[in-house]
């Protein structure tokens, strides 16, 4: 029985063109892209019934003073029963439930609006292979369309004509239409011819470079540098079963930031523009090359922008990333000369890659460089000179130490950058027989010589009233023997150390809250920054015979901000004062002998 609750959903067209120009396509550019790929996908449904070469004309002519692009290809064709049901139709596909289903691009069944953007009205002339009779279908933005015999179109294929929107004839332009077909098209299996009013030119006929088996390591680098704009180092072939994948991949010249960029590249699905981002096909530290790839099995997503991020992508991702793996293997036999150039520039990427793959780590370790307090050493000087390499993780400590401990003999590794400090475990564990130690300021200072006091009053009382000038700074003062002797003294702080100065010197503040705020010191904690005063510095030296308080002052407050600056510590308001006024008087003493 029939329910007389029952209705039918409408569509409200317009909306549906707004959705999709607004939402889900980037730019009304995207028809082209439609057209062409429903043209190949007739071409494509034809090959399964006769042998006739697929081709694609594009007409650009004006008739009764008005501007119309036809898309003309020489395909299946559709009858008029397939007319009502696939083109009248959004959501309908005659591609989708095709036994060679996998052999179109289009299956959404909504490209066709994507035209409705740019002009008012779609006009399809249609004649199917199947059944021979012209058919010619008229559809609007309104919802409406109309349907007619035509004589019009006389062999087997489909002719889709617009007259473009006023605020869209810029698109319409000879250049825009060619330009667009390029890069939409310029991949494509087959011929694309552009006629119009002035003439006629083949636009696509042929294997692109990067796909042709045969083609030379120069043609292929010359297409890179057509394309990106680019002199790269080199390339070499992507390729994966899974997703049907196969390109080229191109090496930078040049170092690039590492910041996960993947929207330079070029992705083609079914030979068709897909677009340039290739986030979650490409390893995540592979932002060091360019490529040109195409898909034939990937899936799009349904503003056929990118492509879906599903288990087949990732299985593709893992054997495009071994392509990398087995390119750089291949080069440490093959040249190295590339190969170390490639480390040079992009040596950051190649940690991350080593980092992950034991085997590469065992083979480019000795070329890796590394950013160290005598500056870049590659890994094999690092182990060859010296037993012990050191390294800090943290940027603020390796300013700190680089100078003090290259003094002392001692090679540290700033592993400071992202992947650094994973990439030296991982050395642990693959090279046990070099040894890493991790180093801290702290621990400089603690491997400083001691100096005995108690056996010398000029040394008490210089630290007892250094001690009572940098108290108000939050910092003590110890006297110690380190090298080099020209440095008069290093201020060193832990974090910790650095967190309970900072928490003091808030506590000062006006803010009501501040006052409370050293309670959060541990009490018994004596970890406070310390200024250590070289003992064997020409001007501690002097310094221990000033009787002046006030020159002493000035010369402690001064060395105390330098060593604060040296160590890259920020110099809070009231050290800066002190720094000038300190400065100034100075300057005011000397200048006064001479008058
Ligand atoms: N040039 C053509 N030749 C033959 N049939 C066509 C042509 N253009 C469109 N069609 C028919 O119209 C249908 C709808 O086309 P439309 O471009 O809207 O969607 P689609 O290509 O099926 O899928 P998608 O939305 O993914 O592009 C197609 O499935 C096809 O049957």
């Amino acid at each position: 029985m029939e329910d007389k609750n029952k209705y039918v959903f409408q569509v409200n067209l317009k909306g549906m063109i707004e959705l999709l120009s607004e939402h889900i396509y980037s730019a009304p550019n995207i028809f082209i892209r439609e057209l062409l790929q429903n043209g190949i996908d007739a071409v494509t449904a034809r090959k399964n019934i006769d042998e006739l070469e697929g081709e694609i004309t594009v007409y650009l002519t004006t008739q009764k003073n008005q501007l119309k692009l036809i898309f003309e290809d020489n395909g299946i064709g559709l009858t008029e029963e397939e007319v009502h049901q696939f083109l009248s139709v959004i959501g309908q596909s005659s591609k989708r439930g095709d036994i060679d289903e996998k052999d179109f691009i289009g299956k959404f069944g909504i490209g066709m609006l994507s035209c409705l953007v740019v002009s008012d009205e779609i006009i399809v002339e249609t004649r199917s292979l199947i059944k021979n009779k012209g058919i010619c279908w008229r559809g609007k933005a309104d919802g409406t369309y109309t349907v007619e015999a035509t004589e019009n179109i006389e062999k087997a294929g489909t002719r889709v004509i617009l007259t473009p929107k006023k605020e869209w004839r810029s698109l319409f332009k000879e250049e825009e239409i060619k330009k667009n077909i390029l890069y939409f098209g310029d991949a494509l299996p087959i011929q694309i011819n552009l006629i119009t009013d002035k003439g006629s030119e083949i636009l696509v006929n042929k294997e692109p470079v990067w796909l042709r088996p045969e083609a030379s390591k120069k043609e292929i680098l010359e297409y890179g540098r057509k394309v990106f704009g680019i002199n790269f180092l080199d390339s070499f072939k992507l390729e994966s079963n899974a997703g049907d994948v196969k390109g080229i991949a191109y090496i930078m010249p040049y170092k690039v930031q590492f910041t996960g960029n993947t929207k330079q590249n070029k992705i083609y699905l079914k030979r068709m523009f897909l677009c340039e981002e290739a986030k979650g096909l490409l390893p995540e530290w592979s932002t060091f090359v360019r490529c040109v790839v195409n898909t034939n099995s990937l899936r799009p997503t349904a503003s056929r922008e990118s492509l879906m991020n599903d288990k087949l992508m990732v299985d593709a991702k893992n054997e495009l990333t071994l392509c990398f793996k087995d390119y750089l293997k291949y080069l440490t036999v093959t040249d190295t000369e590339i190969l170390s150039q490639i480390i040079k520039i992009h040596h950051l990427y190649i940690k991350a890659l080593a980092v992950e793959d034991t085997e590469l780590l065992k083979i480019f370790v000795d070329f890796i460089p590394f950013e160290t307090n005598k500056g870049m050493m590659n890994f094999l000087s690092l182990r060859t000179y010296n037993d012990i390499i050191y390294y800090t993780p943290s940027l603020d400590d390796f300013r700190q130490i680089r100078r003090i401990a290259g003094s002392q003999g001692k090679t540290i590794i700033n592993s400071a950058y992202s992947f650094e400090t994973d990439l030296i475990e991982k050395i642990k564990l693959t090279i046990p027989d070099v040894t890493f130690k991790k180093i801290t300021p702290q621990d400089i200072l603690d491997n400083f010589g001691e100096v005995k006091i108690s056996d010398n009053q000029y040394y008490k009382r210089f630290e007892e009233k250094t001690n009572q000038l940098l108290q108000g700074f939050y910092c003590k003062a110890q006297l110690k023997e380190f090298s080099p002797i020209d440095t008069p003294a290093i201020y060193v702080a832990n974090d910790e150390a650095m967190n309970n100065k900072n928490i003091q010197s808030l506590s000062n503040l006006t803010n009501p809250f501040s006052s409370t705020l050293p309670n959060f010191v541990k009490k018994e904690n004596e970890n406070l920054p310390t200024l250590c005063f070289n003992k064997d510095n020409e001007i501690v030296q002097k310094l221990f015979q000033v009787e002046d308080s006030f020159m002493f002052e000035a010369i402690v407050h001064i060395m105390y901000v330098q060593a604060l600056m040296l160590g890259g510590y920020p110099v809070n308001k009231k050290e800066m004062e002190v720094f000038n006024n300190a400065l100034y008087q100075l300057m005011i003493l000397g200048m006064s002998d001479f008058i």
